[in-house]
């Protein structure tokens, strides 16, 4: 490890915090299945016997947040006490004791709520690591010698498909060529599309003149939402495509509304409006209704995406296997976290389908472009058919937010993962005793269904620590 007489020896204590923006407000984010979505983290910190943390978050949605923090504190013993060489030599080992910890795994098995705060400590322990070694985790990734990269991952349920000797040899391939694609990530950046001006709860007016804003800046690929009444898609795809003509992309994302049949009746009428792709038109878990899905609509132009609610590396396996995606959207959070991810990446190239991966909501487009930059160094090589999500809100609160070029991802150069948020941000949003939420509740603008906290309630705000 670098800096050998300043580097931590191992993890005292974790906290966790249950983070919530008030997005539902604006209607930010909100799509044919989620409404009024608050954009939301668990919020885990790393504590070593040095200066050094570790910052890691798993993205949810309201009130769901609580479940995610409470899972985290469950797990917390896993990794508090550990020394680091034994985390990060047996990388692998250790997300296998997340993920099998014999009295939670019942409630996964690496899935749901379970899985996002798998992927909160991972995402922690990434990061630590990136900021031991002085580097952006891209960079990390990009440097570490394939054996030792291909050692983090737990090969359990895919090694039908791919082997770690066939994962190593084929990082050894892209060796060639490496330090020139770096350099590229560096001066032009990751390729990225918006999804801001699209959200159902947005009227027409709104979209049209955000969709001008961002054309203004020379953005040139657009997702919208649509799912909810097909005549209100039809009307809405139109005015997109008068507005960014024929030669601009457009995506549409259905958040999982559909039935099979009605995912391909509903994008049979939509295709006039070309679409390069749908996304998550039916369940997440229905490999094979997406491979019916894809097979109808392939011939139409049209191509199928879904990542975003994958549990985990078995069903993107599956969603290869059975040709059922023709682009990968992995998700930084749903999965359990870094390690997991590098596998389906992996996957995805043998299966030659291009990765596009979700972002937006809180801290995703932060991590997915370190992600997708290694993919770019290390794996693919190429950045042909694959973009970033990028949406624009709440970056404000990440001390090294994602950096847009020209409607491009810009290269990190900050050590670590991007996550940390200022403790200022953490202190007014920490729900629900945070000073922002207090003044709307005091306000009368949000109420919780659920808790209603009176207001005058005063705790104590940061999380507890499991310090050992
Ligand atoms: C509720 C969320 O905003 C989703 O609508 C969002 O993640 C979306 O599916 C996306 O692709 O960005
Ligand atoms: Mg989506």
């Amino acid at each position: 490890m670098a800096h050998a007489s300043y580097s931590p020896s191992r993890i005292r204590g974790l906290s966790v915090r249950d983070i919530r923006f008030p997005t539902s407000l604006e209607l930010d984010g909100s799509d044919a299945i989620h409404p009024d979505p608050d954009y939301s983290c668990a919020y885990v910190i790393l504590y070593t016997d040095t200066t050094f943390k570790g910052h890691g978050i798993a993205f949810t949605i309201g009130r769901g947040n609580e479940l995610v923090v409470a899972a985290v504190k469950s797990l917390s013993h896993v990794v508090v006490g550990k020394p680091l060489r034994k985390i990060f030599d047996d990388f692998a080992g250790i997300w296998r004791a997340l993920t099998s910890e014999s009295q939670m795994r019942w409630v996964g098995p690496e899935k749901g709520v379970i899985h996002l705060a798998v992927a909160a400590i991972t995402n922690a322990l990434w990061d630590l690591w990136a900021r031991i070694e002085h580097k952006p985790l891209w960079k990390l990734l990009a440097d570490m010698e394939p054996e030792r990269l291909v050692s983090t991952i737990d090969f359990r349920y895919i090694g039908d498909v791919l082997k770690k000797e066939e994962a190593i040899q084929m990082l050894k391939d892209m060796q060639p060529g490496k330090e020139v694609r770096e350099e590229r990530m560096l001066s032009r950046g990751y390729p990225a599309y918006t999804t801001a001006a699209g959200w159902l709860g947005y009227s027409e007016e709104k979209i049209e003149q955000l969709l001008k804003g961002f054309m203004s800046q020379g953005w040139r690929h657009f997702k919208i939402k649509v799912g909810q009444d097909l005549e209100d898609d039809k009307r809405r795809c139109k005015i997109v495509r008068k507005i960014i003509g024929d030669e601009r992309t457009l995506m549409v994302d259905a958040n999982q509304k559909w039935d099979v049949d009605q995912a391909i009746e509903w994008m049979k009428e939509l295709a006039p409006y070309k679409p390069l792709w749908i996304e998550e038109p039916t369940s997440p878990d229905d490999v094979l209704g997406h491979t019916t899905i894809a097979k109808a609509l392939r011939p139409l132009g049209i191509g199928v995406a879904t990542g975003e609610m994958c549990h985990n590396r078995v069903i993107f396996k599956q969603l290869l296997q059975a040709g059922a995606i023709d682009y990968c959207q992995i998700d930084a959070c749903r999965m359990g976290g870094v390690n997991e991810v590098l596998s389906v990446y992996l996957m995805a190239k043998k299966f030659n389908v291009p990765v596009c991966p979700h972002a937006g909501g809180v801290g995703l487009c932060e991590m997915v472009q370190h992600l997708q930059m290694w993919d770019y160094v290390s794996v693919s090589g190429t950045t042909k058919d694959r973009m970033i999500e990028y949406v624009g809100i709440l970056s404000e609160h990440f001390k090294n937010p994602r950096r847009i070029n020209r409607c491009h991802y810009i290269a990190p150069k900050v050590p670590g993962y991007s996550v940390e948020m200022w403790e200022k941000s953490l202190l007014d949003y920490e729900y629900p005793y945070g000073p922002k939420w207090k003044k709307l509740f005091l306000d009368g603008k949000y109420r919780d269904p659920q808790t209603s906290p009176p207001p005058w309630v005063e705790r104590r705000l940061s999380g507890d620590i499991n310090m050992r």
